[in-house]
């Protein structure tokens, strides 16, 4: 990864280039620069380094005194300045990354309207449909975009419908490509597609900025969408489509329908599906068994909860040799009318959850709530190893629920993943008492280690996608992959398991440290591209060998360029 300093020709002068987060340098434009850019009365004296402006900007942030004030003062540093952002995020990666991230990106998306200063991204809004292709042109025009992170906000992290607010998953999506992707900023676009909102708060807010009608569904939104996809497809054919925290009800079918046209990839079902694979892959290390041999509880059967079980599912069928039908026996879904068995009424039963429906004649003498098979119930029977939580539903793995677990099995696999951190299932450190350190855990937002027995700290993994998503994106942009393929992702799942601590220490964290996050992406993108090149669906024609290569040398890197004059340059 070299970090020699690139060279640009720049069309731009004076304020224009200050106020261009991709070309600014503040203090740090060299005196000869300052002369060229007509800045020297626009500057103060003094030229300071990188390394210099970056101290003080972490001692202005730590005078941020609430996680919410510094997610703000970081965002107002990227408007401002990309350099300067990246290289002080990256080195401060596991205290900034839950600010700029989940859980305080939670925080900040639902008080967008409020916190409002500045417009950052593409919004695209239903009642400006007509002007979409000219709205979209205005922004990528003479851009060469490698990468589009969008979400219509419908189900934002755990926090429900924020409209308008969704610009900031998109963002912060972003953001985190570029941190731990290498992915370069300017080669990407976050966009928020504003179909209206059905959160009651925000329609009744006076300073709300989005759209203020209802959502729109059927087929106007289908159209919408389409359009936009068509010219992501259009002018940037090779480009990686991302869709993030769509609704439940359009994430499946979106993904379904736009993946063997072009490179699409949906974050919650796939990323989300990647990561946990990893995450359990390690811990079967620990326990010494095989995927199949589990007996998995997915309580939350939405779009994270159906991804990690078809993923888990594919994983087994393909590595294990077994049927899809076979391996769908080993799981157990559970959403809001309890158990997905076969008498539950059609309308709670989505079509894509079918597949892993119980029989009923299976559940025949177990008690109800209302004919509603309950989380206790199922682990009271089943005896799970494995118990996955994404379901929004702060605290349902009661000490009950756990102590139930372990009495079943030596090493239980609990995996609270719903985020932000107030919607955990289980604390973990609770877990981890409840079973006397037995239990082997990780969360979607960062938590403090819990104590084992004999004192030690048990570090909790972050099993969260953005541990997998910005690697499985590099690899994928990187090869030119005319598609995600299934075979892809779990490759670079498989790449990010290798890695895992508790390989080495089974009373170690199950997944790598988000500190170190950067080089585990490098790693799946490689093991990604690689992928991509042996099924034939790279646009590329490397040898496997050379892909580690090319990919060192792709990596963006947070460092000024050298900057000269030229009225025909870049913008
Ligand atoms: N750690 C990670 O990387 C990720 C975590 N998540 C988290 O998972 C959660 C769910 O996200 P999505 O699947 O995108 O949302 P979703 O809205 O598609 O799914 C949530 C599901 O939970 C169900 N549910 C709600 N209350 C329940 C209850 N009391 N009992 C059982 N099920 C209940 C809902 O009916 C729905 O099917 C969120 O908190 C999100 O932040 C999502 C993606 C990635
Ligand atoms: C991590 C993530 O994608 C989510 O919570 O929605
Ligand atoms: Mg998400």
């Amino acid at each position: 990864m070299s970090d020699s300093a690139p060279v640009f020709r720049i069309a731009l002068r004076g304020d224009a280039i200050l106020t261009s987060p991709r070309f600014n340098k503040g203090t740090a434009f060299t005196i000869a620069e300052r002369k060229a850019f007509g800045l020297t009365g626009r500057l103060p004296s003094r030229v300071n380094t990188l390394e210099e402006q970056c101290k003080r900007a972490y001692d202005q942030l730590k005078m941020r005194d609430t996680p919410i004030r510094k997610n703000s003062f970081l965002q107002s540093m990227r408007d401002q300045n990309w350099v300067l952002y990246y290289t002080l995020v990256s080195g401060h990666l596991r205290e900034l990354v839950p600010i700029i991230y989940t859980p305080t990106e939670a925080e900040a998306i639902s008080n967008y309207s409020h916190l409002f200063r500045r417009s950052e991204g593409m919004y695209l809004t239903f009642i400006d449909e007509a002007t979409m292709e000219e709205d979209f042109l205005e922004q990528t025009r003479e851009r060469k975009i490698d990468l589009i992170v969008c979400s219509d906000a419908e189900a934002i992290l755990g926090i429900g419908d924020q409209g308008v607010g969704g610009i900031g998953i998109s963002t912060a999506k972003s953001a985190i490509y570029t941190l731990i992707g290498g992915i370069d900023p300017s080669k990407s676009l976050s966009v928020t597609l504003d179909v209206g909102t059905d959160n009651e708060t925000l329609l009744n807010d006076e300073l709300y900025v989005g759209w203020p009608h209802r959502r729109i569904r059927g087929e106007a939104y289908d159209i919408f969408i389409d359009k936009f996809v068509q010219l992501v497809r259009k002018y940037f054919p090779n480009s990686l489509l991302h869709f993030e925290d769509f609704g439940v009800t359009n994430a499946q079918r979106l993904l379904q329908r736009y993946r063997h046209t072009h490179s699409v990839f949906n974050d919650d079902i796939q990323g989300t599906g990647a990561v946990t694979l990893a995450c359990i892959m390690a811990a079967i290390g620990v326990t010494k068994s095989k995927l199949s041999e589990q007996r998995y509880i997915i309580f939350g059967a939405g779009s994270a909860g159906l991804g990690i079980a078809t993923q888990l599912r594919d994983a087994i069928a393909s590595t294990e040799n077994m049927s899809m039908e076979e391996a769908n026996k080993r799981f157990y879904l559970i959403d809001k009318y309890g158990l997905i068995k076969t008498s539950l009424e059609e309308s709670h039963v989505r079509e894509d959850l079918k597949p892993f429906m119980r029989p009923d004649e299976e559940w025949e003498g177990v008690p109800t709530d209302e004919g509603c098979v309950r989380l206790l119930e199922v682990v009271k029977k089943i005896k799970p190893t494995v118990l996955i939580g994404c379901s929004t539903r702060s605290g349902a793995f009661t000490e009950e629920v756990v102590k139930a677990m372990a009495e079943g099995c030596e090493r239980p696999i609990i995996l609270p993943l719903s985020n932000p951190s107030a919607l955990v299932e289980v604390d973990p450190r609770n877990a981890n008492e409840w079973t006397q350190g037995r239990a082997l855990l990780a969360t979607g937002s960062p938590f403090p280690p819990a104590k084992m027995p004999h004192g030690k700290d048990y570090i909790i993994a972050e099993c969260n996608n953005a541990l997998i998503y910005p690697g499985l994106g590099f690899g994928a942009m990187l090869s030119k992959s005319r598609r995600m393929t299934d075979t892809m992702i779990i490759a670079g799942a498989r790449r990010l398991a290798s890695l895992s601590p508790a390989l080495i220490d089974p009373d170690d964290a199950l997944l790598p440290d988000f500190g170190d996050a950067p080089e585990v992406n490098f790693e799946v993108a490689v093991a990604v591209a690689e992928q991509a090149i042996e099924e034939g669906t790279a646009g590329v024609d490397w040898d496997k060998s050379e892909v580690r290569d090319k990919a060192r040398a792709k990596v963006w890197k947070p460092v000024y360029g050298e900057y000269a004059y030229d009225e025909n340059g870049e913008r």
